[in-house]
């Protein structure tokens, strides 16, 4: 165990980057160490800790907290603490407390090691060199964090994610219509902001039904692994937050709404990104709220990213919606009656964002709207314009919905209806006409035995066989009395899915239903079966009775018409003739088509003839103008959204020009197979097995002589896994190596943060070289070690600087590429290799010094081109806010200031490059 005594020096030895720690104070057999150039501190156990007692050695250059640069001349020890002595550059000396050492201090360990002997096999330094090009290449990618999901490569959804991870602090609304998959776009979003660094703590709330699916589609696809939280697990850590325990939790929207415990410690949770399904569920007026609404409400008041969730925006009606959207962005979002207004004149808006969009010439009407809409615009570029239009005058970048007319590839619906009489017992009801929707729940049990419905189900199931059937009925009391209608009457075992149900049984029915061998053919769901659950293996469903609500009979749909659905989807619907149920039939089928398409009008004109349409129930007399008037009306309506509101939304939420950039920038990476090739290298270099397996798979297993004792992510028995995203779409037990990966991307990080490799030797027989000469390769690192918080990374990632330096100090790097030098490693002959390298000791010494300065001029231009991507991106922010400023008074000072305060700290950050010799290779040509 290291002897730590506070205000020593030490070094995470995996994690270089948060640069000199200093020992704060021992806790127990725990050690607090700061590390000042981060702002981070961290606790670690003493007996294990990954770090490197810093002592510098007589002749290593280094600066103190001011920045002056000193040289180390001989140093003392007393109680355990260092005193250097030290020389600056006007010949004074100097004692040096440790504790004064600049914080962001960095070690020549190449450097000492090559000049040393200690030499490792080239192929060490070159998996060195890819590991760092891989990174640059990562950091700078569009695609970053999209790469690696097991996802088909879908444009929208690539685009949506791009745009919103991209942005600083995203909080959006995806609102694609139902199965156009949200879920993967949420799960692509916060994959590319984890793996930037920009999300670490993550909560995903969801209604309770869809925990185990989003649980199951986040491990399957990203490899992410949520915890999920219930009640009893929320119980089960009493003396501290439950939530703290977890870095992504998985929660229930109840357990945090009705539960006031669990609501606080998740406010408590100090979480970077909120992601919430279903939202819809979040009910808003101007004058209540509900707690669902309010919960998140003050999460998303404390949480910088939100990502809120639902098919069915406007459902329950449109002042709900502008109350999420005031959940996102309440500057924006500050008044309804405002914002009413401005939505009825999103037409012109939207035409002239169409004209630009069209490249067509703006008049000169166009060019007074956009400056009356704009201000000066002298200057920007027509997708500026767009974006700007988008932004300020539709519902903004915080809105996003794609729709299957904007999308190709969904198979059709077919409607088959079925008249059938009412029985009696339903007809002489009293009770009121929303009621009779469900009639068998009016008359006593039983019902199953005269209700012509049941009848028509199980000779429509026999027709149907061996196709599986999904059914949707409004009760969980109806799908029991069905399931045992239909096994007393005609021997068929369904599954049930219903409320009722523990979500491990619902989970289990679903499964039960999915299985293609052994599965049951039917599932009896009741209306919470409806929402989230995917179902596209089923081309068959049977509407037993129908909601009252337009949204709610797009999410029945929904389940099997959805991303995946390869067959016509075929609606089956019972109507009982005389009934309400017809009436509403009627109403759905000649009024908004909504059966065989989608109706975006639809929940307008339900809020609109919402009294109307009771009353039909009511009073079928009433049907045939109610339905005119629907029809009128829906046409009316959906016009108006095709071309304002609509249409704004739709040019921003896919841009086909943008994401086939993404998917071509992806189909490269995947059909490059540099992940691959860099992974056998690896594989090979480490003592790792691999072969290949069935189909395009490779089987890798632990060698017996490992370089360490396990490798990255790699069990006892060994994976099979593919670099083939199809293969890895048609065989989900295959681990999909992509660069990103778990397993890949810690096999990047265990060499980085090792020595492996630093400092190696080649003996070249050709090259364009005269002969005898020797070279010097050099890889330098430049990074800015900053709080993590300030993202710096997006301007200046950990930045590669190769040398290739000839014995005359010239640079011949841009000349000569990495790959073209091969050669036989001389490691294999220790004795030649330090031979050599003692020869040239000063030739090599004063080549480092040469490197060092070459190096930094490079910095300093890496340097000049991160500073104005940064001004550029942050002024751009600015001005944003300060033009939202202009027309709305909401928008708040200390908002303007904070940002103007990151860009100062970022402006200061960048001026801080360091830069260090991460890998030195001597090439010698005999
Ligand atoms: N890119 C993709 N590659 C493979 N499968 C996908 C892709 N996108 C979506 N899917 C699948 O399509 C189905 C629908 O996707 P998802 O659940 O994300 O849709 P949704 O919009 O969230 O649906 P809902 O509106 O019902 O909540 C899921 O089974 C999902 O796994």
């Amino acid at each position: 165990m290291h002897d730590f005594r506070p205000g020593q020096r030490w070094l995470s030895e995996t994690q270089g980057e948060l640069g000199l720690g200093i020992v704060l104070a021992i806790e127990g057999r725990c050690v607090r160490i700061a590390f000042p150039a981060t702002g981070e501190t961290r606790l670690y156990a003493m007996l294990d800790a990954p770090l490197l007692r810093v002592e510098l050695a007589p002749g290593e250059r280094i600066r103190d907290h001011a920045g002056r640069p000193l040289v180390v001349t001989g140093l003392r020890t007393d109680a355990g603490l260092i005193t250097y002595l030290c020389e600056d550059a006007a010949g004074q000396t100097h004692a040096l407390p440790e504790a004064q050492l600049d914080d962001r201090l960095r070690f020549n360990r190449p450097q000492q090691r090559l000049l040393s002997g200690r030499i490792d096999s080239d192929r060490w330094f070159t998996l060195r060199y890819r590991t760092w090009r891989q990174g640059m290449r990562e950091a700078g990618s569009p695609v970053l964090g999209l790469l690696g999901a097991r996802v088909a490569l879908i444009p929208h959804q690539l685009q949506i994610a791009a745009d919103v991870a991209g942005r600083d602090a995203p909080r959006v609304l995806l609102a694609d219509e139902v199965g156009l998959g949200k879920t993967i776009e949420a799960g692509l979003i916060l994959h590319r902001m984890l793996l930037t660094g920009r999300a670490q703590r993550v909560l995903i709330v969801t209604p309770e039904p869809l925990l185990n699916q989003w649980l199951v589609e986040m491990r399957r696809r990203f490899n992410l692994r949520f915890a999920l939280f219930d009640r009893e697990r929320f119980d089960a850590i009493a003396d501290s937050n439950p939530f703290e325990a977890e870095q992504q939790v998985l929660c229930p929207l109840d357990l945090l709404a009705t539960q006031p415990d669990a609501g606080r410690a998740a406010l408590d949770g100090q979480w970077d990104l909120l992601v919430v399904d279903e939202a819809h569920h979040l009910t808003w007026s101007e004058q209540q709220t509900s707690p669902e609404y309010d919960i998140i409400a003050a999460l998303a008041a404390r949480t910088p990213s939100v990502l809120l969730l639902t098919a069915t925006p406007d459902r329950l009606g449109h002042a709900g919606h502008f109350g999420r959207l005031r959940l996102l962005d309440p500057a924006r979002f500050h008044d309804y009656a405002a914002f009413q207004a401005e939505e009825a004149h999103y037409a012109p808006v939207a035409a002239l964002a169409a004209r630009l969009l069209d490249d067509e010439p703006l008049d000169a009407a166009d060019e007074t709207l956009l400056r009356s809409l704009l201000g000066e615009t002298a200057g920007l570029s027509r997708d500026e314009l767009i974006e700007r239009l988008v932004d300020r005058h539709g519902t903004g970048r915080i809105l996003f919905r794609n729709t299957r007319a904007a999308i190709p590839g969904f198979p059709a619906r077919q409607l088959l209806h079925t008249e059938l009489p009412a029985p009696d017992v339903y007809r002489s009801s009293t009770a009121d006409a929303v009621a009779r929707l469900t009639p068998e729940r009016l008359v006593d049990s039983g019902w199953t035995d005269t209700d012509p419905r049941v009848e028509w189900l199980i000779a429509t199931l026999r027709d149907l066989r061996p196709a599986k059937v999904l059914l949707i009925c409004a009760h969980a009391q109806t799908v029991l009395d069905l399931r045992e209608a239909l096994f007393r009457r005609a021997g068929i075992h369904a599954a049930i899915f219903h409320e009722g149900m523990e979500i491990v049984e619902r989970d289990r029915a679903a499964a039960y239903f999915a299985a293609v061998e052994d599965g049951t053919r039917i599932l009896l769901c009741s209306e919470i079966g409806s929402e989230g659950r995917n179902f596209q293996f089923v081309h068959h469903l049977v509407l037993f009775d129908l909601p009252l609500e337009p949204d709610l009979l797009e999410q029945r749909i929904g389940r099997l018409d959805r991303i995946g659905q390869t067959e016509t989807i075929r609606i089956h619907v019972p109507v009982l003739t005389g009934s309400p149920g017809e009436t509403l039939f009627r109403w759905y089928a000649e009024g908004l088509d909504a059966f065989t398409a989608i109706c975006p009008a639809a929940p307008i004109v339900f809020a609109q003839l919402r009294e109307r349409l009771l009353a039909a129930l009511a009073d079928p007399c009433e049907s045939d103008a109610l339905i005119a008037a629907t029809r009128d009306l829906s046409a009316r309506l959906n016009a108006d959204l095709a071309a304002g509101r609509d249409r704004l939304l739709e040019l921003h939420s896919h841009r086909p020009a943008r994401s086939a950039v993404l998917v071509d920038a992806i189909e490269e990476i995947d059909a490059g197979r540099d992940a691959a090739d860099y992974m056998k290298g690896f594989w090979d270099a480490f003592g790792v097995e691999h072969e290949s397996g069935a189909g395009g798979s490779v089987v890798v297993r632990p060698g017996p002589q490992m370089l360490h004792e396990t490798f990255p992510r790699l069990p006892e028995d060994g994976l099979t896994a593919t670099f083939e995203r199809a293969d890895a779409l048609a065989h989900e037990d295959r681990e999909f190596l992509t660069w990103e990966h778990p397993m890949v991307r810690e096999t990047l990080e265990l060499l980085t943060a090792s020595d492996l490799g630093t400092s190696s030797i080649t003996l070249l027989r050709e090259g364009p070289f005269k002969r005898p000469s020797l070279l010097l390769e050099l890889l330098y690192v430049a990074d800015c070690p900053a709080p993590p918080a300030l993202q710096v990374g997006r301007f200046l990632p950990p930045t590669l600087v190769r040398l290739l330096l000839d014995a005359e100090g010239r640079n011949l790097a841009d000349e000569v590429a990495h790959k073209t030098l091969r050669g036989d490693c001389l490691t294999r002959n220790m004795k030649v290799a330090r031979a050599v390298i003692q020869s040239q000791v000063s030739l090599l010494a004063s080549l480092l010094e040469r490197g060092e300065e070459l190096a930094r001029q490079a910095v300093a231009d890496l340097e000049t081109a991160a500073m104005t991507d940064m001004r550029t991106l942050l002024d751009e922010e600015l001005e944003r806010l300060s033009a939202l400023a202009q027309i709305n008074p909401s928008v708040r000072a200390d908002e303007i200031d904070a940002l103007r305060n990151r860009r100062d700290q970022l402006e200061r950050a960048l001026t801080r490059v360091h830069l260090r010799l991460d890998a030195v290779r001597v090439l010698v040509m005999a």
